[in-house]
C-alpha cells in the first residue's frame, strides 16, 4: 500500500531543507529521537478495572466535555420548517430562474453564478447554471472574441469551467503575460488580481503559468490589504489570503458571504433574501439531524461510560454537513456521524488509552470480525467492539434494504486496516520511534480514517451502488489517498502540539525535523507547501474519468475542504477551541435575522 507521496510529488519549492534520499529502515535498532523534539507525555494514573485488576498507568488528553449537552441540542427549534417558508422559497427560486435566462452578457452571467454558489444557493439552479457554462465554453471553442476580455473575467470563466469540469487551458492567460511574467501594469487592478488568485487554486502539476499567478497575485493582494479603502473588496481579499475560497468549506462560506454580500453596493435583494431564507431552512433539517443523533449517542452511553475519549457530537456531525448539507442527505449525515463518533473513540483509545497489549487484542478482535473475540476483551473495549459491529450491521442492513448490495465485506476490510494502521502509531509510539517522513504518511493517510469515513459516506450518499465503484474503492484509488494525504496533514498542522504533549506518535512535523533537522516554523512551512502539492494532484483527479460518481467526486473534495476549516485554529475536532464554537453556533443554532435589509 505504499504510496509514494514525496517521491512522485515535484520537488516543494522550498529551499531550507531537502529530504534526504530514504534508506532501509532498521525497525529492531529503534533510535528514540522524540525526547529530544518534544516534552515528556503528560501521564495521568488511572484505575482500570481490568480482568487483573491491576492497576494500569494510561495517558490522558483531559478532553473537555462536549460545548452543547443532549438537553441543549434537544430544545434546539427553527421556526423556518413550514410549508409558509417553503412557499417563500419556491417564488424567489422563480423569480431567479427568470433573472438566469435573462441575463446575457457573459461578465454577468459568470458573476451571477459565482455569487449564487458563495451564497450556497447554486445546488437549486443546477441545469441552469450547466446551460450557461455551456454556452460560455462553446463560444470559446467557436472562435468567438468578441470583446477582449480583461483579467478578472478570463480568470473568473476560468475557475468556473474548471470548477464544473470543462477542459480549459492555462494559455488564456498567456496574453497577460510577457517573458514568463505576468505584465507589471495588471498589479494596479485589485479585483483582477484577486479573481486571478482564487483561479490559481484550480491549477494541476505542471501548470507554470499559475503557479506565476499565484505568486504574482498573492504578492500584490498582500500589499493592497495594508494600503486601501474599499472595505468590501479589502475584506474578500483578506478572506482569500487567509484560505482560498477553492478549499473552503461550502457551508461556512455561505453562511460568512451572506452577511458580507449584505453591504456589496450593487448587492441583489432577492438573491440576498433568497440565501437568507434558504440557510435557515437547510439549518432547520440539520437541527433535526443532530437531535436523532443525539438521542442514539445517549442511548449507547459511550460519551458518559467512556470518559477518557473526545465526546463530540456537533463536530463529528459538521465533518458530515460538509461533505453533504442538502436537506435529502439527512439519512447520509445522521449514520455517518453516528460512524465518525465511533471513529473518534476508537482513536483516542488507540492514541491515548488503551495499553499496548489491548491494542493488539482489538486489532485482532477486528480482524476476526467475530462477537466471539469479545471475550478476550476488557470491558471499555468490549463496548467500542460492539458499537462497531452494531453500526457496521445497520448501514449494511440499510444498504442491502435499499439496493439489494451485501457490503460487510468492504467495511471489514477498510476496519482492519484503519485498526492495523492505528496499531503500526501505537507500537512507533511505546517503542520510541519516529518514523522517516515517508514512512509516516504511508500508514498516516489510512490513519486519519478518511479511506473509512468516505466508504462510509459512499454507501450512505450514493443512491446507485456500483460494483465497479466499489472495486475501486478496494484499489485505493489515488483521489482517495491525495485527498486523506491532504486531511492527515492539515489534521498534523492543528492537534500535533497537543498530541506530542500528552504523548502520542511523532506526527507529519516532528517527523520532518527529525529528519531534516528543520526548525518547527520551517517543517510547518514545508508541510503547508505539501499540501498545496497535493492539491494540484486532487484537481488534476477530478478531471480524469471515474467509476465513482460525481456526487461522491465532490464529497471526497468537501471533505478536505472540512479539514482545512476544522484545523484553521488548531485543533477544532477535539479540543473545542472558541472559533469551532461560533462556527458550529452560526451553522448550526442561530437562524439568519430576515428583516435587518
Ligand atoms: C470525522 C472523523 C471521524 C475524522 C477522523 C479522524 C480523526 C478522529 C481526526 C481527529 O483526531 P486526531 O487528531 O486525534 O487524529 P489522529 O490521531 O489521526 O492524529
Ligand atoms: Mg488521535
Ligand atoms: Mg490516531
Ligand atoms: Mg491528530
Amino acid at each position: 500500500m505504499a504510496l509514494s507521496l514525496l517521491a512522485s510529488l515535484p520537488i516543494c519549492n522550498f529551499p531550507r531543507a531537502a529530504l534526504p534520499s530514504r534508506g532501509p529502515i532498521h525497525f529492531k535498532s529503534l533510535v528514540t529521537s522524540v525526547s529530544d523534539i518534544v516534552p515528556s507525555p503528560v501521564q495521568c494514573k488511572v484505575f482500570i478495572k481490568s480482568s487483573s485488576s491491576a492497576d494500569i498507568v494510561r495517558r490522558s488528553a483531559n478532553y473537555q466535555p462536549p460545548f452543547w449537552d443532549h438537553d441543549y441540542i434537544q430544545s434546539l427549534r427553527s421556526e423556518y420548517l413550514g410549508e409558509e417558508y417553503t412557499g417563500q422559497v419556491n417564488k424567489l427560486k422563480e423569480q431567479l430562474r427568470m433573472m438566469l435566462h435573462k441575463v446575457v452578457d457573459p461578465l454577468e452571467q459568470l458573476e451571477l453564478m459565482d455569487t449564487l454558489q458563495r451564497l450556497g444557493l447554486s445546488y437549486h439552479f443546477e441545469s441552469e447554471m450547466k446551460r450557461i457554462l455551456e454556452g460560455l465554453y462553446n463560444n470559446d471553442h467557436c472562435g468567438d472574441t468578441r470583446k477582449e476580455e480583461n483579467l478578472y473575467a478570463t480568470a473568473l470563466k476560468f475557475r468556473l469551467l474548471r470548477q464544473h469540469g470543462y477542459k480549459v487551458f492555462e494559455e488564456v492567460f498567456s496574453s497577460f503575460m510577457e517573458g514568463g511574467s505576468f505584465k507589471r501594469y495588471l498589479c494596479d487592478d485589485t479585483k483582477g488580481m484577486l479573481s486571478l488568485y482564487e483561479a490559481s487554486f484550480l491549477s494541476i502539476e505542471g501548470e507554470n503559468r499559475l503557479d506565476e499567478a499565484r505568486e504574482f497575485s498573492k504578492k500584490h493582494l498582500q500589499e493592497f490589504v495594508n494600503h486601501n479603502n474599499d472595505q468590501y473588496l479589502s475584506t474578500m481579499v483578506s478572506h482569500a489570503l487567509e484560505l482560498p475560497l477553492h478549499w473552503r468549506m461550502l457551508r461556512v462560506e455561505a453562511r460568512w458571504f451572506i452577511d458580507v454580500y449584505r453591504s456589496k453596493e450593487d448587492m441583489n435583494h432577492i438573491l440576498l433574501k433568497l440565501a437568507k431564507l434558504d440557510f435557515n431552512m437547510v439549518q432547520a433539517t440539520h437541527q433535526e439531524d443532530l437531535k436523532q443523533v443525539s438521542r442514539w449517542w445517549r442511548s449507547i452511553g459511550m460519551g458518559e461510560k467512556l470518559s477518557f475519549v473526545r465526546n463530540r457530537l456537533a463536530e463529528n456531525f459538521f465533518w458530515t454537513v460538509g461533505c453533504t448539507f442538502h436537506p435529502q442527505f439527512g439519512y447520509s449525515r445522521r449514520i455517518s456521524t453516528k460512524a465518525n463518533l465511533i471513529i473518534t473513540v476508537i482513536d483516542d483509545v488507540y492514541d491515548v488509552y488503551g495499553t499496548l497489549d489491548e491494542l493488539e487484542l482489538f486489532t485482532d478482535a477486528v480482524e476476526s470480525w467475530n462477537v466471539n473475540a469479545m471475550d478476550g476483551l476488557p470491558d471499555y473495549m468490549k463496548m467500542c467492539f460492539l458499537a462497531l459491529q452494531n453500526l457496521v450491521n445497520e448501514m449494511a442492513f440499510d444498504t442491502l434494504k435499499e439496493q439489494g448490495f451485501h457490503i460487510i465485506q468492504y467495511f471489514k476490510k477498510s476496519w482492519v486496516n484503519l485498526c492495523r494502521a492505528y496499531l503500526l502509531e501505537a507500537k512507533w509510539y511505546y517503542n520510541g520511534y519516529t518514523a522517516s517522513l515517508q514512512e509516516y504518511l504511508d500508514n498516516a493517510w489510512v490513519s486519519v480514517a478518511m479511506p473509512t469515513v468516505l466508504l462510509n459516506t459512499y454507501f450512505s450518499a450514493t443512491n446507485s451502488i456500483t460494483k465497479e465503484a466499489l472495486d475501486f474503492f478496494e484499489e485505493c484509488p489515488n483521489i482517495l489517498r491525495w485527498s486523506s494525504m491532504i486531511v492527515r496533514l492539515a489534521d498534523d498542522l492543528g492537534t500535533s502540539k497537543f498530541e506530542l504533549e500528552r504523548g502520542d506518535v511523532p506526527k507529519s512535523i516532528q517527523c520532518y525535523m527529525n529528519e531534516t533537522g528543520a526548525s518547527e516554523e520551517d517543517a510547518h512551512e514545508y508541510i503547508r507547501c505539501l499540501i498545496s502539492a497535493i492539491w494540484k494532484k486532487i484537481n488534476e483527479e477530478r478531471a480524469k474519468t471515474s467509476p465513482f460518481p460525481k456526487t461522491f467526486i465532490e464529497i471526497i473534495f468537501n471533505i478536505v475542504r472540512v479539514a482545512h476549516c476544522m484545523y484553521q485554529y488548531g485543533d477544532g475536532h477535539g479540543v473545542g477551541n472558541p472559533e469551532t464554537k461560533d462556527c458550529l453556533s452560526s451553522l448550526f443554532v442561530q437562524p439568519i435575522p430576515l428583516h435587518k435589509d
